[in-house]
């Protein structure tokens, strides 16, 4: 079996070599020609998977990303050719979720404001917005959910209109997929006219798909003096993104909110479970086999934690500002793929070991860490 993979996607070779042989290709540079005799392709989120890129695929069997989002990939045309598809729904929704929880409390350190009290609201509450609302709770935050497809669909009970959730809340987070028409189209769902009627200050994230975002109007709104607080990992038109707006955004980073070293193998492994069941291989092979052992493991809280302390301890484990200063000092240098490419290891709260003495156990175990109470000893 020929097996081509995307040279950023790790652990390939681990997981694939027993099933074929394995060949890697650069993302943004794919030739429908390599595509001759290929019986797997796996991909990530770079590659536009289209009729042109398929047009010399002749024993085309099965095509994977290791993504949630699956934007890039005409999934009408792999059916219509009979090809097997998987995509890796959920592999990284708890590394967005904590670079999102990473910001708000790095927000909240310089800016002095205090998290508990405020409002966020979370549009799209899929996997990483169900994920980020469950770490949420019991911090004092007050949560706003807008989601009208699953709000009407019955699989979510509270619902709040996009504009009235802009207009209530003091944050705001997106995690919709990038949707470029219909009813619930969410291309430039943050336009012009809407980031006008933003509150002055509010703090604006997102790690979704950066055309979510009208980059060019939100520009414009800041140039023109509107004030806002930005976390950006997405942006419109990557690699090539609009730089004059960096100056304005508080925490940037290269599309790398769900790179955790979890995140990644996660996708991979997805993949490798999807091509087993189409070839009917036993899939034998897990995530504990390959992940390395982090480079911090364990902490010990005594009393109780203020917001600040909390703050401290999800930075032990992921702090935004190394990635935002990262892409400062060398995109111009290096550029936005090459940044993405030797991203350096990131891991999630989980590989972290609480022993807690004190009253938090159960707010850090929602938030995902691993918390061995000591009060009983
Ligand atoms: N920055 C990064 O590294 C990453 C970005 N992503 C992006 O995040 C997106 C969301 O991921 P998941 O939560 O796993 O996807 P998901 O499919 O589980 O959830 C998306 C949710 O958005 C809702 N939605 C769709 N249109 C909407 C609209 N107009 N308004 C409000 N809600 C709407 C859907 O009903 C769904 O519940 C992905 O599609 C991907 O584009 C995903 C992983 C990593
Ligand atoms: O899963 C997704 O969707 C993402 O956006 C990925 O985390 C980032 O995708 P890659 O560009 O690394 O494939």
């Amino acid at each position: 079996m020929k097996i081509l993979a995307d040279q950023n996607m790790p652990l390939v070779e681990e997981y694939f070599s027993d099933l074929g042989e394995v060949k890697r290709f650069d993302g943004r540079n794919l030739a429908s020609e390599a595509l001759r005799d290929v019986d797997v392709l796996l991909t990530r989120s770079v590659t536009q998977v289209n009729k042109d890129l398929l047009s010399e695929a002749n024993q085309l069997k099965f095509v994977g990303t290791a993504t949630i989002g699956i934007d890039h990939i005409d999934t009408e045309l792999l059916a219509q050719n009979n090809i097997a598809f998987s995509s890796a729904p959920g592999c990284n929704a708890i590394a967005v979720a904590e670079y999102v929880i990473s910001a708000l409390y790095a927000y909240s350190q310089e800016t002095n404001t205090k998290l508990a009290g405020k409002t966020l609201a979370i549009i799209g509450v899929g996997s990483i917005g169900q994920c980020l609302r469950d770490k949420l709770l019991g911090m004092g935050i007050e949560l706003l959910l807008c989601d009208p497809i699953r709000y009407e669909n019955g699989t979510l009970n509270e619902h709040i209109e996009l504009d009235t959730a802009l207009s209530k809340a003091d944050f705001v987070t997106f995690h919709v997929p990038l949707i470029k028409s219909g009813e619930h189209k969410t291309h430039h769902l943050l336009n012009a006219e809407r980031i006008n009627k933003l509150k002055s200050g509010m703090l604006v994230i997102n790690a979704s798909r950066g055309e979510v975002i009208d980059n060019q109007a939100l520009l414009t709104a800041l140039e023109s003096g509107k004030k806002l607080e930005l976390v950006l990992d997405v942006w419109e038109n990557e690699p090539n993104i609009l730089t004059d707006l960096l100056s304005y955004v508080r925490f940037s980073s290269v599309h790398i909110a769900g790179h955790t070293q979890e995140g990644k193998a996660r996708g991979t492994q997805m993949l490798y479970q999807g091509v087993c069941r189409l070839f009917d291989v036993a899939a034998t092979k897990t995530l504990a086999d390959f992940l390395p052992i982090p480079a911090l493991t364990k902490c010990q809280i005594e009393q109780t934690l203020t917001e600040h302390d909390l703050g401290r301890i999800v930075h032990l484990v992921y702090d935004i500002r190394r990635d935002d200063g990262l892409l400062r000092a060398n995109l111009q240098n290096q550029g936005f793929d090459s940044l993405r490419k030797n991203y350096p290891p990131r891991r999630e709260f989980s590989t972290l070991s609480i022993e807690n003495r004190s009253e938090h156990g159960a707010m850090l175990a929602q938030l995902g860490f691993n918390v061995i109470e000591k009060n009983e000893e």
